[in-house]
């Protein structure tokens, strides 16, 4: 095989993050459950005769030496060399940018992870998932969750997975048009850092429960957020006459679960025109599992 089209880089949702410590280099201990959400990017790769490996898309705001995938394509590159002593073919790798950076949804994390897993794939490398994980871990805090693929409860700084069951619930998720750093919100003086750890029987009712997590947990990193950036205090407030509204991930975007794609819409078609919207089916497992 020398080309994969059209594999999925979905979203990820935090349906609550709490911030438990921190540790001696500054990065944050956190305790969530992950969740994929049928909503997300979309990447094509193509075997090349030479050796380069080169992103075919512009990406606004992305020169190809920062972005994520092409360094996780590099780092797993690398690594088959060293062990098979043969550096494998090049790739072109074209990418449908869908999900807004900054925005909390792990757009760049699950780009990347979809990249180390088709690659695996076309390379032939035979890395085990556990191996993907661990290389995907010091380029971003969620890869090993995509690479996981299914939805999971996270310790550590999200390394330590663990799958939990969740309802086949729809989620509504508003992006309120900014663009939030993640580094800026671990580091303001105002977070919760202290938050009391839980463990999954504290929440698991809550989980299987067709609305979400109503009533369980919250998002730490949210306080600071929407004291930062208005309109992600403004589309919490509005998303919250329908649900149990919150922040994923360091921001900016907010959703809310609802039982039924029927509901979903009905909240969907509200949705100030001012605020990119969208709704999507929760995901139990990674699309690209049935490619692979
Ligand atoms: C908040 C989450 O979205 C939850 O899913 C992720 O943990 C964020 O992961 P990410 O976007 O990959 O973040 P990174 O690029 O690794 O981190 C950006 C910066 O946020 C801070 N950071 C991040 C994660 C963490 N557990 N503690 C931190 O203090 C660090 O200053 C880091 O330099
Ligand atoms: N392929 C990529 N797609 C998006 N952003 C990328 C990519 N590669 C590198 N980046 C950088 O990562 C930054 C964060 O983007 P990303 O979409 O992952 O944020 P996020 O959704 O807030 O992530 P998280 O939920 O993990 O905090 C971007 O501002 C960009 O500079």
């Amino acid at each position: 095989m020398t080309s994969l089209k059209h594999c999925p880089a979905p979203a990820k949702l935090n349906l609550f993050l709490h911030v438990n410590g921190r540790r001696p280099d500054g990065y944050h201990l956190l305790q969530t459950v992950f969740q994929m959400v049928d909503h997300g990017d979309s990447l094509d790769f193509t075997l090349r005769d030479d050796e380069q490996i080169v992103r075919v898309t512009e990406l606004a705001g992305v020169p190809q030496e920062c972005d994520l995938i092409i360094r996780a394509a590099r780092l797993l590159q690398a690594e088959v060399q060293r062990r098979t002593g043969h550096l494998p073919r090049g790739v072109d790798i074209a990418i449908n940018k869908v999900l807004p950076m900054g925005g909390g949804l792990g757009g760049g994390s699950s780009d990347a992870a979809t990249t180390l897993m088709v690659l695996n794939h076309l390379w032939q490398a035979g890395l085990s998932r556990d191996e993907l994980m661990a290389m995907g871990l010091p380029l971003g805090a969620d890869i090993p969750f995509f690479i996981f693929g299914q939805t999971a409860f996270a310790e550590g700084v999200g390394e330590a997975l663990q799958p939990v069951q969740a309802a086949d619930c729809w989620y509504v998720v508003i992006e309120p048009g900014v663009e939030v750093p993640t580094a800026a919100i671990f580091s303001s003086e105002h977070l919760t850092r202290d938050t009391p750890p839980v463990i999954i029987s504290d929440f698991s009712s809550y989980l299987e429960n067709r609305n979400g997590l109503k009533e369980f947990g919250k998002n730490d990193l949210q306080q600071v957020a929407t004291q930062l950036y208005p309109p992600v205090a403004e589309a919490v407030a509005w998303l919250a006459a329908y649900g149990d509204a919150r922040m994923t991930g360091s921001g900016a975007c907010v959703f809310c679960a609802l039982a039924s794609e029927a509901e979903a819409e009905s909240v969907l078609k509200q949705v100030p025109a001012k605020w990119q919207a969208w709704k999507a089916k929760a995901l139990h497992h990674h699309p690209l599992d049935a490619m692979l």
